[in-house]
Parts: structure tokens; sequence; C-alpha cells
């Protein structure tokens, strides 16, 4: 009977507790938190990339830290973390970061999932591939343990018309449409798919299946389930149900014991359509939208590139005014991809010495949101097509830094740009073409004012004179850049201390200071 009230709420006492209202330590008995924010006040605190999460096994239910922070966000988001952190090059370093970093550690502010390389390589592996690959990309990170079968994707041998080990020949078993062979996609270049076996459907093509038929959603709230009760619950025809859920087990996205089929993690994180960290977007729209241009490699070799995108009927942006429902299923993507990457590419640099960015075709905010978390005196403008920003009211979901976030619509090649003193560019250059790409860089170099910045995040491809795998990009007029690459056209648009740092596995990082002219 050492304790207060008899028990202890850090060990098994902890049990009698459903939830605790304000700082678990404090109850425990001493203010850990509060204590260390003092000490952060004090000294120089660590970048978030240098701080692991505090983790108590004895805390009763982990959602009691969830409001702890007092920081500028009002308040623990499980969008924001340390797993990021200012990732690249050494930042300066800010002191009014200081509690709010140690506050994201401490509070378990860090919910931040880990970057899930292998599914996106999934939901985007028929974009472009290794030459012979297994396919097997750093699939332990998201649980995608293996692939049904090695060489999946190898367009030189389709262009070939060889045959392709392991590839699917017909989805339409699992998607319910009798009767259309990936045959009737083959393009006009004469493309063989005729060796893809009924068996082996494409990766990508099972997730987006399962995605649409919302089999991770039935699962989350209902597993394990047998193959025959998720076929009721999802109305379908229980044979395929059942091979389709073993080659969502095989892909790595279920688990299927005895008692039946349940999502991986991985699966509960980025499938399941409501969650925080859903990619069900992505995979809808590659579904509806990338998926079929993919089919029509052949054309994209023997007419180009933009021909293949004209292919679908025009330009992706320009199609974007000619549906609201398309707008709204783009945007969707873009949105939940952001989430991932967005805290990355905020604080790959300080930017502390800027007051206001502008992020040229921000789309639904997610970026300038994490800007005006990170950097509590920066104002953001969110610079897009009208038909984007008129939208992007749906996406918003409140918050203090908010009122430091303003949209602007307008398009970039032919109307003012916003006055800032940094310009942001988020997966906005690979695919340009090249007369487009100086375009836009020129605009933003002249509204720039020296001493302003330029940042920029793309994909990021290999290092010249690294090995490069060979690459078939059908879908954009573009190219992916090297790091240098990336350098050298700032350098070109007249931005001068140009420097480089990689955002989590997906995005290399850029930022420019515009010389004076
Ligand atoms: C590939 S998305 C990138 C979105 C976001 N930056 C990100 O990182 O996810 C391209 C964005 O640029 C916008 N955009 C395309 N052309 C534009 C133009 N001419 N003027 C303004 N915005 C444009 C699109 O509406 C879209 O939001």
């Amino acid at each position: 009977m050492d304790k207060a009230g008899g028990y202890g709420i850090q060990a098994l006492g902890g049990m009698l507790v459903e939830y605790v209202h304000g700082d678990f330590l404090n109850v425990v008995g001493f203010p850990l938190n509060h204590f260390c924010k003092e000490l952060a006040r004090l000294y120089y605190p660590p970048r978030p990339a240098d701080l692991r999460r505090v983790r108590h096994d004895s805390i009763p239910a982990v959602d009691t830290f969830e409001n702890l922070s007092d920081s500028e966000a009002g308040g623990a988001d499980p969008g924001q973390s340390a797993k990021g952190g200012r990732g690249g090059e050494q930042a300066d370093g800010d002191r009014s970061q200081a509690p709010r970093a140690l506050d994201a550690a401490l509070n378990g502010a860090d919910s931040r999932p880990r970057f899930p390389t292998g599914l996106l390589e999934l939901m985007d592996g028929f974009k472009a591939s290794k030459r012979g690959a297994t396919l097997c990309p750093k699939s332990r990170e998201v649980g995608l343990e293996c692939w049904p079968r090695g060489r999946l994707w190898d367009p030189a041998a389709l262009l070939a018309g060889q045959q392709v080990d392991g590839g699917p020949q017909d989805t339409s078993c699992l998607q319910g449409r009798p009767g259309l062979p990936m045959a009737d996609h083959a393009d006009q270049a004469g493309v063989c798919w005729g060796s893809w076996s009924k068996c082996h459907p494409p990766p990508p093509k099972v997730l987006f299946t399962a995605c649409k038929l919302k089999l991770f959603d039935v699962l989350k709230d209902q597993g394990p389930l047998q193959a025959v009760d998720v076929a009721r619950k999802l109305s379908t025809c229980a044979g395929r149900t059942e091979q389709l859920l073993d080659v969502c087990a095989a892909l790595g996205l279920l688990e299927k014991t005895r008692r039946g089929y349940s999502n991986t993690e991985v699966a509960t994180l980025h499938l399941v359509s409501d969650g925080e960290h859903s990619l069900q977007g992505v995979a809808e729209y590659n579904d509806a939208h990338v998926w079929g241009v993919f089919t029509r490699l052949g054309l994209a070799v023997r007419e180009g590139a933009e021909q293949t995108r004209g292919a679908l009927g025009a330009m992706e942006e320009e199609r974007l005014s000619q549906s609201r429902e398309l707008t709204l299923q783009f945007m969707r993507a873009k949105h939940s991809l952001s989430k991932l990457t967005a805290h990355h590419v905020a604080t790959a640099f300080d930017l502390s010495r800027f007051a206001s960015a502008c992020d040229l075709g921000g789309c639904t905010g997610i970026l300038a949101r994490e800007l005006a978390q990170e950097y509590p005196r920066l104002q953001v403008t969110v610079f897009d097509l009208p038909e984007v920003t008129e939208l992007s009211g749906g996406f918003q979901c409140g918050g203090r830094q908010t009122e430091r976030i303003r949209f602007v619509s307008g398009d970039f090649f032919k109307d003012s740009l916003p006055e800032a003193d940094l310009y942001v560019l988020s997966r906005m250059l690979q695919d340009w073409p090249d007369d487009k790409l100086h375009k836009l860089l020129s605009r933003i170099s002249s509204s720039c004012k020296p001493g302003g910045g330029l940042l920029v995040a793309e994909a990021a491809a290999e290092e010249e004179g690294a090995s490069q795998s060979p690459r078939l990009r059908t879908l954009s007029a573009g190219q992916p850049r090297s790091p240098d690459e990336h350098r050298r056209l700032l350098q070109r648009h007249g931005f001068q201390d140009v420097r480089v740092a990689r955002a989590g596995d997906l995005l290399c990082v850029v930022l420019g200071t515009r010389a004076a002219p």
C-alpha cells in the first residue's frame, strides 16, 4: 500500500482505469511531459528524426496520450509524427520548434505509419518495372512478403512478344465480368498478354479489385471470416472470392488461418476505406484511370508517351474540368498519398526563415497544412486550378493552423503567381514535357524575390551513373530526374545554394535560394 490510491496505474492496476483525461504521467506521479518541455525550452532539441517514440507498455489506453500536446496544432494529430523529421541536410535549427518536436515524441504523436513503399510499388507496379525483377521490393516493410511468382512485369519481354512468367491473362473472373480477357486490352502494337495465367492475375489488379469490393472493410469490421462468409457479405461468387482472398494472402495483404481471413497490419492501415492513412483513393484512381493506359504500352512506344496520354482523352489536368466526380477521384488519390509524404517534405529542410509560402498545384492543401503546422509563423497559399480549389473544402479537417492557409484559384502557366517567400512544387515536375516544365520554372523564378526559395519534391530517380533499371514510361510526357538533375534544373533557373535531401523512401526534396538577378 505504498500508492496514494492503493494501486499503481503504471502497473497491473492500470486495468482498473478506463481512461485518463490529461497527462498520464501526472497521474503516475511525475509530470515527465511537462518536465521535458521545460528542458527543451532550455536546451536545443533533438531533431524529430532522431527521436524515438516513448512507449509505456503498462499504459492502459494509448489513446490517453493523444491530446496531451499543447502545441500549435491543439492536440495530437495522427497525421503528425517524428518518423520523418528534418531528414536530409542538417537544418539550422529553430528554437521555436523545440517544445513542439519534443511534445510530439513524448506525447506519442508520432503515430504516422512507416512509409508503405512496398504497397505503393504494388499499386504503381504496372507503370514501370525492373527488368526481370522479382518485384519483391522492400516488401517486408509492409508485410508484402512475396509475390505469387517472379518476373511479373518485364516491358522489354512484353514488347518482344515473349512470354512472361506468372502473369495474368484474365482478371475478369475476379471482377465478375465474364468473358473480358486481358487480351481485349492488348494494344495495337500486339503486346502479348497471352501468357498470364488465370491463376496469377496481376497483383495490382487484384489489389484494386479487392479495394473496389470493399473486402478490407468487411474484414476490418468482422474478420476473421471464412471465404464463404466473405462472399455472402460481398454478394460475390464463393469460389472466385476464395481465389481472390488467397491471392491477397499471398501478397501479404491478408492473413489466412484456420479461423479464416483477416487483414494484415498494412491492409488495416492503408486499405480500409475510412482509415486515416487509407490509400484507397490511389487504388481507386489507378484502377479507373491509369491501368488502362498501361495496357497501351505498345502504342506508347510506337507513337510516343504524349500519344498514350492522349489516349485518355486529354491531359490529366485538362480532363479535371470535364467531370466533378473525376476531379474528386483525382483529389482523393493525391490527398491520400500526400498525407503520407507531406510531413517528410515539410521537414526535409528547416524552412523557418520564410514568412510565406505558395504551394503551386497544392491540390487539397495537405502539404500546406503540414507546413503551417511545422512552422508556426508561416502563411501558406495553395494555388491550384479553379475546379480543384472549389472542391478542396471537402478535404479540410480544421485545426488552428488553417487560419494561416488560403486557397487561390488560377493557372500557373497564365495567371500571375501569388507573392511568396518560398514557392513549393510537390510532385509537379516529372509529368510535364520539358517546354512546360521550363516555362513554369521560369515564371517562378521571375516571381521569386532574391533570397526567396523554391522547394521541389519529386519521386526520387536513381542517381546518374548508378545502375539504372530500364524504364518505359507509358503515362507521362515527362521523366523522373535524379537529385543532380534537379539541382541543375534549379540552378538553370536562377536558384543557387541548391541542397538535396531524401524524404522517406519515395521522395527527393530540393531547396534552392533565388540569386539576385
Ligand atoms: C500531380 S498533382 C500534385 C498535387 C500535390 N502537389 C501533391 O504533391 O500531391 C498536380 C496538381 O497540379 C494542379 N495543376 C495542374 N495544372 C495546373 C495549372 N496549370 N495551374 C495550377 N495548378 C495546376 C492539379 O490540379 C493538381 O492538383
